[in-house]
Order: structure tokens, then sequence, then C-alpha cells
């Protein structure tokens, strides 16, 4: 999409993206909700997750996997979905119908089922057969924190058996994973995770927008952010352009500083 041209931007990729990957979270919108927010925002969004089990719930999933085809938004099935399937002997059944209802993309956690790492690996190079994968990694549950110490060679791992891109646990609260029990941003988990990987192999889970601006400002607005809220999709593109106090690149505060010096 071309944007007004009066104001001075920082570069910002366009579709199809590599890098600066918006991926979302939906939980449960109708098809008419997905068309009213592609209309204006198609041009922002890159993958679009189904959060966890809903696609297996809802009645017009063809209509919506559809749409979201027509303005290529690539659909993904939520991690927690093929979790389940796995755990109950049904993840080649999982895969299949996935398929076959038009996801392209797929997650492969192991944040809810105890899945060993080579198990996770096994399915990551099952689904990478059929599917773009990204792995996530990282569990739901906040007594886990210290386990992120390991995340960096499980992102390896990850990669190396097939995934695109690795995912960054946050949940739909952002308050696990990547955050502390408040919300507030864990710098060197993250910077374990990008060390290893580099930065554009990841997408960071942030669904607030104090974690999103977090993230523009330690790597630039072709961060890749996930997990970002359907209403927020407008917002998270203005803070990767400095179209918001958070980002912005001249401040009341760096003018004040400047007056008082
Ligand atoms: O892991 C996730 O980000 C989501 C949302 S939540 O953890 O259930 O809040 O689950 P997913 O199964 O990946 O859609």
């Amino acid at each position: 999409m071309t944007l007004p041209a009066f104001l001075g931007l920082p570069p910002r990729s366009v579709k199809p993206r590599s890098v600066g990957v918006t991926h979302v979270i939906d939980q449960g919108a109708g098809t008419a909700a997905t068309a009213d927010l592609l209309a204006s925002a198609a041009g922002h969004i890159d993958i679009w997750k189904v959060g966890w089990g809903t696609a297996y719930v809802d009645s017009a999933l063809g209509p919506k996997l559809a749409l979201l085809d027509a303005h290529d938004v690539a659909a993904c099935l939520g991690g927690t979905m093929l979790e389940i399937a796995w755990a109950q002997g049904a993840a080649e059944a999982c895969l299949e119908w996935a398929g076959e209802v038009g996801f392209r993309y797929i997650e492969v956690s192991r944040g809810t089922v105890a899945m060993s790492l080579p198990e996770k690996r096994a399915l990551i190079r099952r689904a990478a057969r059929d599917f773009t994968v990204l792995a996530e990694v990282g569990a739901k549950s906040p007594g886990e924190r210290n386990a992120a110490r390991h995340w960096p060679s499980e992102c390896l791992s990850d990669l190396d058996a097939g995934a695109r891109l690795v995912v960054t646990e946050g949940r739909q609260s952002g308050t696990v994973g990547t955050f502390d029990e408040s919300g507030r941003v864990r710098p060197d988990v993250v910077e374990a995770v990008v060390a290893a990987t580099g930065v554009e192999r990841v997408i960071f889970e942030a669904p607030r927008a104090a974690q999103q601006a977090w993230f523009v400002r330690r790597f630039g607005p072709d961060v890749n952010l996930g997990n970002v809220a359907l209403a927020d999709v407008l917002s998270v593109e203005t803070l990767r352009l400095g179209l918001r106090s958070d980002t912005a690149a001249v401040t009341r505060r760096e003018h004040l500083e400047a007056e008082l010096a």
C-alpha cells in the first residue's frame, strides 16, 4: 500500500516481507470482522494465527481463510491445536485437515503438553513437508520462567529441523516467557535468543503496546512482532513508523532537554 508522502519516515519493508513481519492473533473473528480489518490493514498483516483451537469450532472457517488468501495474508494454525492433536496421536490427521481447509502456515509448540525436544524436532520435520513452520519456544505456565535459559539452543534446534522462524512465548496476555508477571520485557532472555539466531529469524510475541514499543526501539521498525491483537494492527504500524509518541524520533522531552541545556 502507498502512504501519503509528506512525512519523513524510517525505511519499512513491504509485502511479501521476510523481515518486519506482523503476526496477529485471532481469537475467533467472524468473516465480517475479518473483511473489515483486511480492507484497511491487509498491507500491514503478514501472518494471521487462528488462535489455539478456535479453528476447530469455527463454522465459518473456510470463508475466513479464503478472505485471508485473497489478501495475501498467510493463515497459521495455532500451536495449541497441533499440540493437543499430537498428544492424542492425531497429529497426522490434524496436518491433513489443516492443509485441506486452507492453512499454509502451522505453529509447532510444546507449551501445553509434555513433548520432548526430539519429538518436537520430528513434528517440525513432518510439518515442514507441507507447511511453512513457525516453531514456538516457551511454556504457557508462569512457573517455568527459568526454562528460558534453554531457549537459544531450542531455537537453533527448531530452525535446523526445518522451521522458517522461531516464536518466543508471550501468550495473549504478555505475562509469561519473554515477559515478567507484570508484562515487563526480560531483556536477557531476548538478547540471548537474538545472539543465537539473529533478530530476523525471531517473531517476538508482544501483545501490549509498551512491549511492542520496546522491541521497535531496540531492534528498529522491521522487527518481527507476534500475537498482535486484531484491533491493534494499525497501532503497531504507527509504532514501527514513529507515528506514536512511544517511538517518535523527535519528542517533546528532547525539546525540553535541549531548552534546559
Ligand atoms: O501461544 C500463544 O501465543 C497462543 C495464545 S495463548 O497462549 O493461548 O494465550 O496460543 P496458540 O496455541 O499458539 O494460538
